[in-house]
């Protein structure tokens, strides 16, 4: 398990955290969801203690991170898979992480064989690694240990698809032998289709959190129609609240059938007609990438 207790970091005048707290649950896949400069990065790096707080605490099994007596049996990290030494074999890498916890010689082909790297790609530089090799081989090295704690950063990049399935695949089978995995990503879907948990953070805060059901769920209709105007005019004449979303869209809380009915009645043809159900979340999101983008352009 992982908690995050009222953990703040402040650089200079930027409050890149800003007081957050969370729980990453065992047996569960929790997904770090935010855009780009939310936060997640200096989050999790301070989890493993290589950036100081300004205050609050991260605990891994109940322990600080420098207080693990051999982190690495305990928690397997990849924070940025092209900071491994470039100069050493993919091979060496492992064999190190394996002397230095104390691990018997086989984990190494073990990892090799888990990761998909053969004999002579664990021989070749990490510096001729694609990047997804070298998310395989990051993989590699936080699973040598055997460890209960899985913390990845955006370990989804630079994999093709079949590599982004055997990732998920192996996250998933972690999680369900027991294992707690937290996984940060600026993608939506890529949480969405992984997390058991999400958490959502913003400009260095916690926006939402819960479990994916609990976010995904909306209630309402969600319906589109050429003529939105028209059909806004037909829902009120009918006493349906609805609002526009700003999509091309109109949300509303009466059920789908309901506002299909009043639609025909009232001669609009709809374009689309479905339970709202993620509609929030996504469109969340969508605020907090456009506010990002906004300050961005501004800086
Ligand atoms: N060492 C640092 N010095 C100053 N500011 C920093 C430092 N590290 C991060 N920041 C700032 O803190 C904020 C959060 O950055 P962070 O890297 O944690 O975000 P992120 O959610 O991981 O983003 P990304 O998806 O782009 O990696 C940003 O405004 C960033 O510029």
């Amino acid at each position: 398990m992982i908690k995050v207790e009222n953990l703040t970091k402040k650089y200079g005048a930027t409050t890149a955290v800003d007081d957050i707290s969370f729980t990453a649950r065992t047996g569960r896949v929790t997904g770090f969801l935010g855009p780009n400069g939310a936060g997640k990065s200096t989050t999790l790096r301070i989890m493993v203690a290589l950036t100081p707080p300004t205050s609050g605490s991260a605990t891994v099994n109940g322990q600080r991170f420098p207080d693990l007596p051999n982190p690495g049996v305990e928690v397997g990290v990849l924070l940025d898979a092209s900071a491994q030494h470039a100069g050493r074999t993919g091979r060496e890498i492992l064999t190190l992480a394996q002397r230095t916890m104390g691990l018997p010689s086989g984990r190494v082909e073990e990892m090799l064989d888990l990761v998909g790297l053969t004999r002579t790609e664990s021989e070749r530089r990490v510096r001729n690694y694609s990047l997804g090799m070298r998310q395989r081989l990051g993989i590699g090295t936080a699973l040598i240990g055997d460890p209960g704690v899985l913390i990845l950063d955006e370990p989804a990049n630079g994999l093709d698809p079949g590599g982004i399935r055997w990732m998920r695949d192996l996250l998933r089978d972690f999680a369900n032998r027991g294992g707690t995995v937290l996984l940060s990503s600026h993608l939506l879907h890529e949480i969405e289709v992984v997390a058991d948990d999400i958490v959502v953070i913003g400009n260095g805060r916690i926006v939402a959190q819960g479990t994916k059901a609990e976010l995904l769920h909306t209630a309402g209709t969600l319906v589109r129609a050429t003529d939105l105007d028209r059909l806004g005019r037909v829902l009120a004449g009918a006493g349906i609240v609805a609002t526009a979303a700003g999509d091309g869209s109109l949300r509303t809380e009466a059920a789908p059938d309901r506002v299909g009915e009043v639609a025909l009645a009232g001669g609009v043809p709809l374009t689309e007609l479905r339970n709202a159900d993620g509609a929030g979340l996504e469109e969340m999101f969508l605020e907090l990438t456009a506010d990002t983008q906004r300050e961005g352009a501004a800086a």
